[in-house]
């Protein structure tokens, strides 16, 4: 279940709570918790998975997620599989991890470890999105955000993409500044 810590060093556990803060930019946030992963609970514990087990974790999940494409109007899905020995992992976390928008929305359902959101509140406060297994996250395009691991540096999620190209990062420039009260 995700988190999510204020900049006054408050944390909200609770999802209807983070769901109300969030709900202001347009982010979605979902706990489903259909039982697939009962389908694949070796291949979610494995660090390395291949294209063809990757291909058959999505092809299940995508029957039984079918309302998610419709209502979004997803074209496709793929599997990311981030973890400690991951190829070019330093790149991609320097990649994603600076304020960016995207034309499209980016939407994201993690099947299991954690990855961190961060997103600038109306308001101009930022906040940290610490998402879980089972948590389904939907950000509308053009949303200033980031995006990491968590220390664990492991996470495998289905992305959905609503154009043919994916999601180009823009880079605002907006510096991440985070101060938690002393
Ligand atoms: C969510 S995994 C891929 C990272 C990415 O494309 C992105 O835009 C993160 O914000
Ligand atoms: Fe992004
Ligand atoms: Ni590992």
């Amino acid at each position: 279940m995700a988190n999510l810590l204020l900049d006054d060093g408050s944390i909200q556990r609770d999802l209807s709570e983070i769901v109300a803060e969030l709900e202001p930019m347009g982010i979605k946030l979902k706990h489903y918790d259909p039982g697939t992963s009962l389908l694949f609970p070796e291949l979610l514990e494995q660090d390395v998975i291949t294209e063809s087990e990757k291909r058959y974790i999505v092809g299940l999940h995508s029957s039984v997620f079918e309302f998610l494409q419709q209502d979004n109007g997803y074209l496709w899905c793929d599997l990311l599989n981030v973890h400690p020995g991951s190829p070019q992992l330093e790149t991609w976390i320097a990649t994603y991890n600076r304020y960016h928008t995207h034309t499209a929305p980016e939407a994201v359902y993690l099947l299991a470890g954690e990855m961190i959101y961060g997103f600038v509140q109306p308001d101009g406060r930022q906040v940290q999105l610490l998402i879980q297994g089972q948590d389904y996250l939907h950000i509308p395009a053009g949303i200033e955000h980031w995006c990491s691991p968590a220390v664990s540096l492991h996470f495998k999620v289905v992305r959905y993409f609503t154009t043919v190209e994916g999601w180009m990062p823009n880079y605002t420039g907006t510096e991440q500044e985070f101060k938690l009260q002393s």
